[in-house]
């Protein structure tokens, strides 16, 4: 009897790289629970980011600082349970790598011990050189995260664009090489010019994946829940909305508040 194992093409750190050389480019979304990352896996997402924009999406906070690195863990760990096929990646949260390259590499550790993910993300560049040589030298896979820096926003004050002057850009590009020579696999950067965005991916052989970047880079990411509305009041003019499902949503949830009231909800067949 045959013993025909289903055969999965995984998505690795190598393959990013190898689509970036063959021009193709590399489709990511945020991920935070089981269900909707099976729905993602199985719809052919490359990358699933399990974003510390679950501080806001899921738990309603102003910013993502407040989320912990056990929640994370939490999300991430659902989210690895439901995918054959994407690579994960997992955000270091704030406050648990910007203290010294050793709490860096615990943390990272810990995220790839207790959740199953393939790699991590952490946000900055030249700053936190030494924490994300550390992670690479224990075997970790590290995506960075420049541009806009939401665990920094209390530093800017502002989610507006970033490295429009000369002299943030310049830093921009420093950094992306060093990522690059350091050896990350990959670079978020978020909402800067797309000229910008453009240069750096022309410059690096890592992909760049942009989130308001524009389409000179190597790939897009997005917030899942925005990009299908189910969040509401988020409009940065990056944003493409797929779906309404804010309103869908709403309008079924009427639909069985007025079934129950009525007595429509359950029939004869939906019982026992
Ligand atoms: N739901 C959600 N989506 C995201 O993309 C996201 C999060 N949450 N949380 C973490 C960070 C924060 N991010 C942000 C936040 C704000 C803008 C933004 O463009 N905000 C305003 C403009 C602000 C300004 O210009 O001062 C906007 O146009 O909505 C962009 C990315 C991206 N991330
Ligand atoms: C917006 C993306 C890149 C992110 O870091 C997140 O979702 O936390
Ligand atoms: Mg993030």
């Amino acid at each position: 009897m045959s013993t025909a194992k289903k055969q999965y093409k995984r998505i690795t750190v190598k393959s990013l790289v190898d689509m970036k050389t063959n021009g193709e480019k590399i489709s990511m979304l945020t991920a935070y629970d089981y269900t909707m990352a099976k729905i993602l896996d199985k719809a052919g997402l490359d990358v699933l980011l399990v974003g510390d924009s679950a501080s806001n999406v899921m738990a309603g906070h102003e910013t993502t600082l407040p989320i912990t690195l056990d929640q994370m863990i939490y999300h991430a760990s659902a989210v690895v349970r439901a995918i054959d096929r994407c690579l994960v990646v997992v955000d270091l949260p704030f406050g648990s790598y910007q203290s010294d390259p050793k709490e860096a590499l615990r943390s990272a550790i810990r995220i790839m011990k207790e959740s199953g993910a393939h790699s991590i993300k952490l946000e900055g560049g030249k700053e936190i050189k030494e924490s994300i040589k550390r992670i690479l030298n224990a075997g970790i896979p590290v995506m960075g995260h420049l541009g806009l820096t939401p665990q920094s926003i209390y530093k800017f004050g502002t989610y507006t664009v970033r490295a429009k002057e000369e002299q943030e850009a310049e830093k921009l590009i420093e950094d992306a090489l060093m990522l690059e020579k350091i050896g990350c696999f990959a670079i978020v950067l978020e909402k800067v010019p797309a000229a910008l965005a453009k240069k750096v991916a022309e410059s690096i052989s890592i992909p760049v994946i942009g989130i308001g970047a524009g389409n000179g880079v190597d790939g897009q990411v997005l917030v899942t829940h925005d990009m299908i509305g189910m969040t509401h009041e988020f409009n940065p003019r990056f944003l493409r909305r797929y779906l309404d499902l804010f309103a869908d949503m709403t309008g079924a949830f009427k639909s069985y508040v007025d079934d129950v009231k009525s007595g429509d909800f359950p029939n004869d067949k939906e019982q026992y």
